[in-house]
């Protein structure tokens, strides 16, 4: 009753009667209406629906107090509607406290995202992509093609190689034009997820066929991931792969390794949390590309200059390499853009208060459920110039990714060099090398995917207080997503090796941008509801 007596006090949004704010928790473009709830209140305000309460915050400044190493918030109850998805609801790294369970595991597992770890990797992550280029070629001019089922073979095979070393042979059948067998499963599991997170007892009701078919698709998942625990204790994956890193962990409570319970809830959450997320970064990326023709010459230029691309005249350009990725500058720019504009989790992250906090001018009481909205954060028009604009251009500023100090903020307390605790601490949680790492992962080991980014990881950042971020795709703090380098790495491969082969158009069937944002939905992840169609063009064509 205090949770409910502090809530009443927030701005709130008119919702259906008895029920609520269902359009804005759970209609097909929520994503939107939460958006416009919080630019009515000022970017914070109360939801509630069926009996269930959330402050939605769409203010990167209170988000981040949410997320720092406080203790003010942790990841909430609705997490454990993940440990659903793994048997016997066991905790992961994702639906973990951050505790010392959370910490052994994110410690352990860091190192095999790390750039010498990936880099290693990359040459087998590339030699994905001929096969992919071959069936578009087979498809021709004029048809298009569903691109998440084609990516989603791409990332799929790319957290294999991660977790096991080798491939699952998934682009090899992309021809078949659909997802991966795996991916489907992972999926429909994920839909069950997304529909009944605020009450999981109801996969109990067994007896109601909606009930029953998704409590087969848990049933399942979990067949799936104890598949993959057989192989991987089969298997000798090699000593930097993300497997070998979660055979050698010890749960810190017990000091023993993990067990299979523990082992299926680290694999499924992987998987899980990979593989949808990196295919629909890809789609929007590529839309982003195909819907704004001057980036794509731009990014076609940019290609070009480090002879990337193909032209009738040079049919067949050099493979990418490694040291490209960090040479694309304008074309990383795009990506960030359209993952501004489109964050996968536009849902964003949910924290659950340890104690009473006032958020802004609002007191609230400890229990109370908070959701971050990375969508509403990343068009918040007081943060970003241009808020609704695809400007690949706005991450030329260094530190773009944080909040830019305005006139009048303390100047004259700035500290050069200040790197928050929690950027630091995301540093080191991701870089550390491991036993192997440390013969592939030498800072002067080349161009480390970690660098990528910039100049985000590598900011100094001139602020009085810590860096307040505004551009969270991969949520921000301690409990961002720990696999964003191989997620980065693979986006930015896929994508520009598709756009040094061909110039891409969105499919007359989607109706353009105007039709794409009729079919957007967010379940767990901001999606085009049916497939992304694209038409790709050979640059080697006349
Ligand atoms: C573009 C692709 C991706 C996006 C947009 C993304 C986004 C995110 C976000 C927003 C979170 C925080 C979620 C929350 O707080 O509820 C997260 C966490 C996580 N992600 Fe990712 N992710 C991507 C790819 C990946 C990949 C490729 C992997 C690994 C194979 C991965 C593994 C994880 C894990 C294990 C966590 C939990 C980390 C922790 O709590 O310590 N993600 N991701």
């Amino acid at each position: 009753s205090k949770i409910r007596r502090a809530f009443a006090r927030l701005p709130c949004v008119k919702g259906v009667f008895l029920l609520g704010n269902v359009q804005e928790l759970t209609g097909f473009s929520k994503h939107k209406h939460t958006f416009e709830a919080l630019q009515r209140t000022g970017y914070l305000c109360g939801l509630r629906v069926a009996g269930l309460r959330f402050v939605q915050v769409g203010d990167p400044v209170i988000a981040h107090e949410l997320m720092q190493i406080s203790d003010t918030a942790d990841k909430g109850w609705l997490y454990s509607v993940f440990e659903r998805l793994t048997s016997k609801n066991v905790p992961s790294i994702f639906s973990s406290p951050t505790n010392s369970y959370w910490k052994s595991i994110r410690k352990g597992v860091a190192p095999a995202f790390n750039g010498g770890n990936l880099r290693q990797g990359f040459s087998r992550l590339n030699d994905l992509l001929p096969a992919v280029l071959e069936h578009i070629r087979q498809v021709g001019t004029g048809k298009s093609v569903n691109i998440e089922s084609i990516a989603s073979r791409v990332t799929m095979d790319a957290i294999h190689l991660a977790i096991f070393g080798k491939t699952r042979g998934c682009v090899e059948r992309v021809s078949e034009d659909t997802k991966p067998e795996m991916g489907i499963v992972l999926q429909d599991a994920f839909d069950v997820i997304a529909a009944i997170a605020p009450a999981p007892w109801l996969l109990n009701f067994t007896f109601l066929p909606a009930i029953n078919k998704a409590a087969r698709a848990v049933k399942r998942l979990h067949a799936q991931n104890q598949e993959l625990i057989r192989d991987l204790r089969a298997s000798d994956p090699p000593s930097s792969s993300l497997g070998a890193h979660l055979l050698s962990l010890h749960d810190s409570k017990t000091g023993q390794l993990l067990g299979d319970h523990q082992l299926e809830a680290e694999l499924g959450t992987f998987f899980g949390a990979g593989f949808e997320t990196s295919t629909i970064a890809i789609g929007w990326a590529l839309y982003s590309i195909a819907t704004h023709l001057k980036v794509q010459q731009k990014v076609a230029a940019e290609l070009q200059q480090h002879n990337l691309l193909a032209s009738p005249a040079e049919p067949k350009p050099r493979a990418l390499e490694w040291d490209d990725l960090g040479k694309l500058e304008y074309l990383r720019n795009v990506i960030k853009e359209s993952m501004r504009l489109y964050p996968v989790v536009a849902g964003g992250t949910l924290r659950a208060l340890k104690k009473d906090t006032k958020l802004g001018p609002y007191p609230l009481a400890a229990g109370t459920a908070i959701s971050i909205h990375f969508y509403s954060i990343h068009r918040n028009p007081a943060y970003w110039d241009h808020a609704t604009e695809f400007l690949p251009e706005r991450w030329n500023v260094p530190n773009a990714d944080f909040v830019q100090p305005k006139a009048g903020m303390a100047a004259g307390n700035v500290k050069p060099d200040d790197i928050s605790a929690d950027v630091k601490h995301e540093a080191e949680m991701s870089s550390k090398p491991n036993r192997e790492g440390a013969r592939g992962a030498r800072p002067s080991d080349g161009i480390n995917a970690e660098e990528l980014w910039k100049p985000d990881k590598s900011a100094k950042i001139s602020q009085e207080r810590s860096p307040v971020r505004r551009f969270m795709p991969f949520s921000s703090g301690l409990r961002n997503c720990v696999g964003q380098n191989l997620a980065n790495t693979t986006v930015l491969t896929f994508v520009a090796t598709m756009c040094s082969h061909f110039h891409v158009d969105l499919a007359p069937e989607m109706g353009g941008p105007e039709g794409v944002e009729k079919i957007t939905t967010l379940a767990l992840t901001l999606h085009v509801k049916g497939g992304l169609r694209l038409n790709f063009t050979p640059r080697s064509q006349a």
